[in-house]
Parts: structure tokens; sequence; C-alpha cells
């Protein structure tokens, strides 16, 4: 990431706009905080290693990172967190619920300690920043946005069913709080990611499992963390005060068709399948 300025939008895009972003110490989480804060936007970042936090904070511009140790999952922590910003920046105008991650296991083998360990640290985790944040900051403003990550394919997620259960709740936790909250301002969104190549996904997922996903795509590739990091970047800007409630997927096309095009098995390199009949 090099450079000061976006490369897609304009400087000052998100300026006076305060942002809370979980997981900003790595990935798409710290993308996604150098890109608002290079867009004019202050930033405040959680995680639990201060270490990678400071290393966030070193990327952006001088002064627009804020770094906060929180583990998501303690409602004690969060409360301190959303109080704190508060107290420093006096509003939240973006909350990005980041953080978040599974396992891969065949599902006969996820003890309940497992399953329980994935719900909490996504789906509650999600819950508890939410309406932390909408009861203190974002419904006595009267707006805000909330945007959380999920995952695509949306028809099952095999060896992470844990986890696919874990994104479908939150997916509709935002439907229904969109629906809800419309009244306060609030818009509320999920950004349903394929396999993005962050460091934690490079170095999680055997060779062999990460090729059988870019090859399940139609686009033939993996997004990158600067491509999701843009998507959240329009939706805090005044181009995304449209949206709410909608799932917006960034996949490469794989929600829409598992494999690359034209399906060797049916067609040719040209896509022919069938002579024209008269
Ligand atoms: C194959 C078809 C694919 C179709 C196409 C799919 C395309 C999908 C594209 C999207 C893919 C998504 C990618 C990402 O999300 S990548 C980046 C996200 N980041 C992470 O995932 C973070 C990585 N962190 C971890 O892996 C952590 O270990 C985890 C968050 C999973 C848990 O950490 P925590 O510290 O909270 O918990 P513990 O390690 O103590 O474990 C608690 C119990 O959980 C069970 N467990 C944990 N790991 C495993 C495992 N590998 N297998 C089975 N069970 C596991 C277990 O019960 C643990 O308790 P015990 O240790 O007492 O047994
Ligand atoms: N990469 C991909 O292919 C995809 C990723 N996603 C989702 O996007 C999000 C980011 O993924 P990615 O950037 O790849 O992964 P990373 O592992 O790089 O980012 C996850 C971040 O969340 C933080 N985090 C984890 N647990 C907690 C916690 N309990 N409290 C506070 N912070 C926590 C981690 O920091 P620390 O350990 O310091 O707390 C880390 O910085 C995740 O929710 C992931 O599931 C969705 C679809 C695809």
């Amino acid at each position: 990431m090099p450079g000061t300025a976006s490369s897609v939008f304009r400087d000052g895009l998100l300026d006076g706009q305060v942002a809370l972003i979980s997981g900003a110490g790595s990935g798409i989480g710290r993308a996604t905080a150098i890109e608002f804060a290079r867009l004019g936007a202050t930033v405040v970042g959680c995680g639990r290693s201060t270490e990678k936090l400071d290393e966030t904070a070193a990327l952006c511009p001088p002064g627009r990172f804020d770094a906060v140790a929180c583990d998501v999952r303690e409602e004690d922590q969060v409360e301190a967190l959303v109080d704190g910003a508060l107290e420093r920046h006096e509003r939240i105008d973006v909350l990005f619920n980041n953080a978040g991650g599974q396992f891969m296991a065949p599902a006969e083998t996820v003890s309940m300690k497992g399953w329980r360990t994935i719900l909490r640290l996504n789906l509650e985790s999600v819950w508890l920043m939410t309406s932390t944040v909408a009861n203190r900051a974002m419904i006595p403003q009267q707006s805000g946005k909330i945007i959380r990550i999920t995952g695509s394919p949306h028809n099952g997620f095999p060896l992470m069913a844990h986890g696919g259960v874990a994104r479908a709740g939150e997916e509709n936790l935002m439907r229904g709080l969109a629906v809800e909250w419309a009244r306060y301002g609030i818009r509320c969104l999920s950004v349903a990611c394929g396999p993005v190549l962050t460091e934690t996904f490079k170095g999680k997922y055997p060779i062999d499992v990460q090729q059988a996903m870019h090859s399940q795509t139609p686009l033939g590739r993996a997004g990158t963390e600067e491509e999701v990091a843009w998507m959240i970047a329009f939706l805090a800007s005044p181009g995304g005060d449209w949206h709410t409630g909608s799932v917006i997927t960034m996949d490469g096309g794989m929600d829409c068709y598992r494999g690359a095009f034209p399906p060797k098995e049916y067609a040719d390199e040209a896509a022919r399948t069938e002579e024209r009949r008269t």
C-alpha cells in the first residue's frame, strides 16, 4: 500500500467522519483503516494485539489512527472501547465489524466448544459491537452506518458449516436492523467476500485448497484487501447513502456460478455448446 493518497477516491471524501474498525491490526481491517485515514476520516481501530495496531497506525497519516486494545467478545471491553471513542472523538459515523474468523474442519468433527467459539467470535460479537455503538452513539446522533463483513458463496460453506451459520445470521441481523433503525437514520449492510488474499488467508489454508477456491471463481482469482477497503469506503461515503439492508457480494462471481467459464465439460473455448437448428 505505498503512497499517501487513495488510488480510487478523491482526497477528503471522508473528512470529519469517525470510523470504528474491529480487527484493524491486519488484513482487510488494516487496509480499510489506511484507506479511511487517507480519505480524511479519524479511525478508532481495535484488536487484541497492540503491536499489530501500532503497525497500522504507522501506515496511516499521522494522528488519524487511534489504537485501542479490545477483545470484541467481552462486554466490558467493548463498552470501554465505545465510551473512550466518544470521549475522544464525540461521535461514531461508521462501524465496520471486521474482526472474525473460523477454522476449516469436517462438520462431524466439530465439538460444541468449537461451535460456540465460532458463533461467539462472529455472530455474538457483531451483536455486542452493533448494539453498543447504536445505543451509545448512533441512535443519539440519529445517523450512522454499520457494515459487517460476511462470506460468499451463500449456498453452504462446506468444511466451515459453523462459519456459514454465523455469517448467515449476521446478514439477517443487518437486514432486520436496517428496517428497524431506518427511523434513526442508521444504515446496516453486509459485504460478503469470497477468498481475499490476506496474510491470514494465505497462511491458514493449504495451497491446494486456495487454488481450488480460485479455480471455482469465474474471474479466476481471489480478491485483494484493497478491493474490499474501497467498497467499505464507498459505502461510508455519500455514494452509499441509499444502501441499507443489502448484501453486497464481492467474490469474482463465485456466488453465481462455481467454476471457470466456459465449462470444459459442456462447451468449447468459444463457449459453443450446440449447432443452431434451422
Ligand atoms: C471447501 C469448499 C470451499 C468453497 C469455497 C469457499 C470460499 C470461502 C472463502 C472465504 C474463506 C474465509 C476466509 C477467512 O475468513 S480467512 C481470515 C479470517 N481469520 C481467521 O480465520 C482467524 C484465524 N484464527 C483461527 O483460526 C482461530 O484459531 C479461531 C478464530 C478459529 C479460534 O481461536 P480461539 O482462540 O477463539 O479458540 P481456540 O483456538 O482456543 O479453539 C477453541 C475451540 O475451537 C475448536 N477448534 C479450534 N480450531 C479448530 C480446528 N482447526 N479444528 C477443529 N476444532 C477447532 C476446538 O474445539 C477448540 O477447543 P480445544 O482447543 O479445547 O479443542
Ligand atoms: N480473507 C478472506 O478470504 C475472507 C475474510 N473474511 C472475513 O474478513 C475478516 C478479516 O479477515 P482477514 O483480514 O483475512 O483476517 P485477519 O486474521 O488478518 O484479521 C482478523 C483481525 O481480527 C482481529 N481479531 C480476531 N479476533 C478478535 C477478537 N476477539 N477481538 C478483537 N479483534 C479480533 C485480529 O487481531 P488480533 O488477533 O490482534 O485480535 C485480526 O487483526 C474476518 O472476519 C474474516 O472471516 C470473509 C471472507 C473472506
